[in-house]
C-alpha cells in the first residue's frame, strides 16, 4: 500500500457515515427528501419551478421566470422572430416585462458596458491559458475585482452596477480565454476580434468567435434561446444556492459569482453539457450497430456500473433533482435540435440522441432507486445545439455561465434585500467525546 493509500484508507474510515444515520437523525439527504422534495431554505420572487400536481403526483415539469411560463416566453420571442436575451435579463433583474423604450435604453447600457479594462486581454486573460474556460472566467474576475476601487461596496446600486457588467463581460472572458488556449495550447491562429455594440449578446458571442466574425441569423436566434433557457432555476439550484450562501456572509460580488461558477462547472451540474457530448461520441463508438437497442440499453447498463465511460457510474443529461415526467428547457430545446439537425443534415445523430433519451430512462429505473421518475434534463440537448452551431465543446458550460449570471445576479440581489441572516445550518455530530491520549500512549 502506498502512503498515499494509507491515508486515504484512514480517512474513508474515519469519515464514512453509515447510511442508516440519516434516518435515525432524519437528516435529508442532499437536502432532498426521496420524492424530490427540498428542505424548505428560502422564498423567491425571481422564478418557480412545478413538477408535482396538488396531489403529490409527478407531472410535466414547469418553470416560470417571474411568472412568466418559460415556454410562453419563448414561443413570442420566436414568433415575433426577435432576441431575447437581453429582455429576460431585464425581466429577471427588475422582476417586470421591460416596455420597448425600457429595452432599448437597457440594451444600450449593456453594450456600453461590454469592455474590459484597458490591456487585459493581454495581461491576464493571453499570460495565463487553461483547457478548463471557467477557471480561466473565474481567474479573470477575481482580476477585475483587483481593479475595481469599489469592489466590497455592497450598496445595491453599486452590486447592481457590478452584476451588470459582469453580465456584459461574460462572453468576452470565455470566448478569449478560449481563444488563448486554442492558440498556446492547441497551435491554431489567435483571433481577439472587440463586440460590436450595435449586436446582442448571442450575435456577438459568435462574432467573437468566429475567425471571419460571421454568422447567420438563424444561428444567433438558436443560441439567444439556449442562453434564455439556461438562465435561472430558482433559489435551490446549486450554483445559486450558492451565491444565497456566499452572499449571506457579506462577500463580494465578484467572489460570489466565483464561488457560483466553481459550483456550475461540476458534472453534475452544468458541467454536465460537456460530459452528455462526450459520452454521446463514446456511445457512438462503443455500440456497433445504432440500430441494435439492446446493444445500447447493454452499454449503458455498463455506464450505469462502471464499467464504461468515465466510470462514474452516471448517464449525463438524464436525471433532475425536482423534475420527473420532463424538464421544459429540455423539451423546448428537443424542438429546435429536430429542426436545425434537418438543416445541417444531421438526422442520424438526432435520432441517436432521441433513442439514448428514450432508453437511459428505462435503464436508470432498473437499476437504481427511482422515486419521481428520471428523465433529459437542460443538459441532455445543449450541446447537440452548440455542436451543430460550430462551438467548442471547450465553451459549453461557459455558454451556460453566462445565461446563468443574470440568475446569480438576481438572486444575489434578492438575499441582500430580505436576509440580513448568515446562513448556517446545522450539521449533528455522530462522534462520542474521547479522551486526548498522550503521545507515547498511543499504538
Ligand atoms: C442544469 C443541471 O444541473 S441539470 C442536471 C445535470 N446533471 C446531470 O445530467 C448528471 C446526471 N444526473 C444526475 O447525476 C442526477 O440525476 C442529479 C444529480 C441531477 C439528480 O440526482 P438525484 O437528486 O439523486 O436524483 P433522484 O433522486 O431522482 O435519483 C434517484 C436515483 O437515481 C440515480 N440517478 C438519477 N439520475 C441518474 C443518472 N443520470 N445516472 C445514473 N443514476 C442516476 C440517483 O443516483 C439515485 O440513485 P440512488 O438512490 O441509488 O443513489
Ligand atoms: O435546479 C437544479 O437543481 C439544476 C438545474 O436544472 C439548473 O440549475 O438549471
Amino acid at each position: 500500500m502506498t502512503k498515499m493509500n494509507k491515508y486515504t484508507e484512514k480517512i474513508k474510515e474515519n469519515t464514512v457515515i453509515p447510511l442508516s444515520f440519516y434516518e435515525q437523525f432524519d437528516v435529508k439527504k442532499g437536502l432532498r427528501d426521496v420524492n424530490g422534495k427540498g428542505v424548505l431554505a428560502g422564498l423567491t420572487n425571481i422564478s418557480a419551478i412545478h413538477s408535482f400536481d396538488e396531489n403529490g403526483e409527478p407531472m410535466p415539469g414547469v418553470l416560470e421566470y417571474r411568472a412568466f411560463n418559460i415556454k410562453d416566453i419563448t414561443a413570442n420571442i420566436k414568433s415575433e422572430n426577435r432576441f431575447g436575451f437581453e429582455e429576460i435579463t431585464y425581466l429577471l433583474l427588475f422582476g417586470e416585462l421591460p416596455t420597448a423604450e425600457e429595452l432599448a435604453t437597457f440594451t444600450q447600457e449593456l453594450a456600453e458596458k461590454r469592455a474590459l479594462p484597458q490591456d487585459f486581454v493581454r495581461d491576464i486573460i493571453l499570460k495565463s491559458t487553461s483547457s478548463d474556460i471557467m477557471n480561466s472566467i473565474s481567474r479573470s474576475i477575481l482580476s477585475l475585482a483587483t481593479l475595481d476601487p469599489k469592489s466590497s461596496n455592497l450598496s445595491l446600486e453599486n452590486v447592481l452596477n457590478q452584476s451588470l457588467s459582469l453580465i456584459a463581460n461574460f462572453p468576452l472572458l470565455a470566448i478569449y480565454a478560449y481563444h488563448a488556449y486554442n492558440h498556446y495550447e492547441n497551435g491554431e491562429s489567435l483571433y481577439i476580434h472587440y463586440p460590436d455594440p450595435s449586436l446582442t449578446t448571442a450575435e456577438n458571442i459568435l462574432r467573437l468567435l468566429r475567425p471571419d466574425k460571421k454568422f447567420s441569423d438563424i444561428e444567433a436566434k438558436v443560441l439567444d434561446l439556449a442562453l434564455i433557457l439556461h438562465m435561472e432555476h430558482g433559489g435551490g439550484n446549486n450554483s445559486t444556492f450558492t451565491t444565497h450562501v456566499v452572499t449571506s456572509s457579506g462577500t463580494d460580488t465578484y467572489a460570489s459569482v466565483v464561488a457560483s461558477l466553481s459550483s456550475l462547472k461540476g458534472a453534475k451540474h452544468g458541467g454536465a453539457n460537456i460530459k452528455v457530448s462526450q459520452m454521446l461520441d463514446d456511445i457512438s463508438e462503443n455500440v456497433s450497430n445504432h440500430a441494435d437497442e439492446a446493444e445500447i440499453s447493454d452499454y449503458l447498463r455498463k455506464i450505469l456500473h462502471k464499467d464504461a465511460f468515465d466510470k462514474k457510474g452516471l448517464i449525463y443529461g438524464m436525471g433532475h433533482a425536482i423534475y420527473s415526467v420532463s424538464d421544459p428547457r429540455a423539451e423546448v430545446l428537443k424542438s429546435y435540435v429536430k429542426e436545425l439537425a434537418e438543416e445541417k443534415g444531421l438526422h442520424d445523430d438526432y435520432q441517436f440522441y432521441k433513442k439514448i433519451e428514450r432508453l437511459a430512462p428505462e435503464v436508470i429505473a432498473q437499476e437504481r432507486n427511482i422515486y419521481k421518475g428520471v428523465s433529459a434534463n437542460v443538459d441532455f440537448y445543449s450541446g447537440f445545439v452548440y455542436q451543430m452551431l460550430g462551438l467548442p465543446e471547450a465553451l459549453y458550460t461557459p455558454l451556460f455561465a453566462i445565461a446563468r449570471i443574470v440568475g446569480w445576479s438576481a438572486h444575489r440581489m434578492e438575499e441582500m434585500l430580505n436576509m440580513n441572516k448568515i446562513i448556517r445550518p446545522a450539521y449533528e455530530s455522530v462522534l462520542a467525546t474521547k479522551k486526548y491520549v498522550k503521545i507515547e500512549d498511543r499504538k
